[in-house]
């Protein structure tokens, strides 16, 4: 990829290991911390005179608002999830404000930092609403798990022990895209779209409701990267690159890759759809709908990737 110029628009979603790391029970002050580098990076790109959008996660944090909804019910009542997923990206958001504001401070940079509530447009009838694949909040003891089973929950067993999981559907529209590229227009930095936006159908009567689901962030931060025509979109996560035969002989490290060829890699099952395979999906989808490149990569490697000398490009 060639060396990116100033001036572009740039979306940046972050990884759940940007915010919290392994073994880690989520305290606030830990995710402040954790974000405090990634704060720093963020306001180099603002410095350079980018136009900068940053999305985030919300899988652990929003199984943990969850969980004390529920942990809680005789004494408050519980929220639906599309209310917990909202008060994550209040949650997660507020935490990133408050990091990118003090880093830009630093930086000599006068910018507003602002959260956006944003919701996605869904389709009632996705399949993934009967079928619940994403994973949020701790990992659950046996015991734990069969008495969340009969309140209702679904768990499922991974190699890590057993987890909360709920249907993600397919990002149709992102509701506030309009409003995004507006605060861009008025100079904002802007958080959007945390946790993949609050799930939301809309009947025939035109009343809009929020459904108990869970987006995949990198695909609705594709499709906000697409909608308010992002130059490019930058997936940071826990490895500098997509590695092809991931702990296998002959495994590679993957420096560039065509949308076909992203697909392929994706189709075949070498990278697993729950993790890195949805980021180079939705890198592929950004590639091909806006014919601009996408960048996967982690936080240490961020600033030579933007170089043009590391992590994935995910090229049109
Ligand atoms: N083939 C692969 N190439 C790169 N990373 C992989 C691969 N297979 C699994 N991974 C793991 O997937 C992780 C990214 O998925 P995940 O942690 O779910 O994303 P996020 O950073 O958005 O939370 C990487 O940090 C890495 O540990
Ligand atoms: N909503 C979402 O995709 O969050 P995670 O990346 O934390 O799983």
């Amino acid at each position: 990829m060639a060396a990116i110029q100033g001036g572009m628009t740039i979306v940046v979603t972050l990884g759940s290991g940007t915010i919290l790391r392994p073994g880690q029970r989520g305290s606030a002050a830990e995710q402040a911390e954790n974000l405090e580098a990634t704060g720093r990076q963020l306001a180099q790109l603002v410095a350079a005179g980018h136009r900068l959008v940053v999305t985030h996660g919300n899988g652990p944090q929003v199984g943990n608002i969850v969980l004390q909804n529920e942990e809680a019910r005789a004494l408050a009542p519980p929220m639906p999830l599309d209310v917990c997923g909202a008060e994550s990206q209040g949650q997660i958001g507020l935490l990133i404000q408050n990091t990118l504001d003090t880093a830009l401070y630093r930086a000599g940079i006068r910018r507003p930092v602002v959260c956006l509530l944003t919701r996605v447009l869904v389709d009632p009838a996705d399949p993934a609403f009967h079928a619940p694949t994403k994973v949020v909040g701790p990992v659950y003891s046996a015991a734990k798990a069969s008495e969340l089973t009969r309140r209702g929950y679904v768990l499922q067993r991974d190699a890590r022990g057993w987890r909360h999981v709920v249907p993600s559907p397919e990002p149709r529209t992102v509701c506030e895209s309009p409003q995004v590229k507006s605060l861009l227009d008025a100079g904002c930095v802007v958080i959007a779209a945390g946790g993949g936006g609050v799930p939301v159908v809309r009947a025939p009567d035109g009343r809009v409701r929020g459904v108990e689901a869970v987006v995949e962030k990198d695909l609705a931060a594709s499709l906000l990267a697409v909608e308010i025509a992002a130059d490019m979109l930058v997936f940071l996560t826990g490895v500098p690159h997509v590695i092809a035969r991931w702990g296998q002989d002959g495994e590679t490290g993957l420096r560039r890759l065509t949308v076909a060829e992203a697909r392929g890699l994706v189709a075949s099952g070498d990278l697993p759809y729950g993790s890195i395979g949805v980021k180079v999906e939705a890198a592929a989808r950004f590639a091909e709908r806006r014919q601009r490149p996408a960048l996967i990569t982690d936080l240490s490697t961020l600033g030579r990737a933007l170089a043009g000398e590391g992590g994935t490009v995910i090229e049109p």
